[in-house]
């Protein structure tokens, strides 16, 4: 018997709402799209993912990301405890395996926010889920928005726009492309594409 969590019914597998994964260039607004989204429908559940990264000002541990030591994330990439997990800019991320499938298993509606290799992994481990790609309305926009959001040094900068060339470069991947132009329409568009309204 699947557990789930405290509070909710299994549904049968085909009512089931599908995985969705949001990847984009970092800078590109996801986590502002995502936090937009969330303000009006909680019940849209968002991965908390593990990383190797320091937090930024403001970011809480569990909230935020799970912070974590290499050690630990060896432990926890050894021990098969993420869905996916890929090298982005210096740091390691990676999806908690177990709360994503509880929460499948749920009938909740689960967001995945995660870069290109991730997304990657789960096409590859559960091809039912949904690619979406967050793009940018131009490149100058992004190095603005990536530069303005002033939490990276200028090399960390350069390295995550070297990855974006990357990122984008590989749109045709994914199921779908939402442009982010207006954090409102997009996270409209996004919700749609959740089946949430
Ligand atoms: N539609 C928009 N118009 C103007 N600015 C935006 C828009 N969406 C997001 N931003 C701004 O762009 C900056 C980057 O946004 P955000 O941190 O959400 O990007 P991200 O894709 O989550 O980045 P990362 O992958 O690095 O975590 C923020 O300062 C945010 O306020
Ligand atoms: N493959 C994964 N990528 C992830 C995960 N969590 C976040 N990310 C992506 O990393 C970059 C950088 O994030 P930042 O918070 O340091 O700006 C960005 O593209 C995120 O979407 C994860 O679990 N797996």
């Amino acid at each position: 018997m699947a557990v789930t969590p405290r509070g909710t019914t299994p549904v049968p597998p085909d009512a089931r709402p599908r995985l969705t994964v949001l990847s984009g260039p970092s800078g590109v607004g996801k986590s502002t799209v995502v936090a937009h989204m969330r303000k009006e429908h909680p019940e849209v559940w968002l991965s908390v993912s593990a990383t190797t990264r320091k937090p930024r000002p403001g970011e809480q541990h569990g909230v935020h990301y799970f912070f974590v030591t290499d050690e630990e994330m060896d432990k926890l990439i050894a021990n098969g405890e993420l869905l996916e997990w890929a090298e982005f800019a210096g740091n390691r991320y990676g999806t908690p395996r177990t709360a994503v499938l509880e929460h499948l298993e749920a009938g909740v509606p689960v967001l995945l926010e995660i870069d290109l290799q991730g997304a990657r992994q789960v096409r590859e481990s559960m091809p039912e889920g949904r690619l979406v790609f967050l793009a940018p309305p131009s490149w100058e926009e992004l190095v603005r928005r990536l530069t303005g959001r002033g939490t990276e040094p200028p090399e960390v900068i350069e390295r995550r726009l070297r990855a974006a060339k990357v990122e984008l470069a590989a749109e045709s991947e994914f199921d779908e492309t939402l442009v982010n132009t207006s954090v409102e329409d997009v996270a409209r568009e996004l919700l749609a594409l959740m089946d949430v309204v």
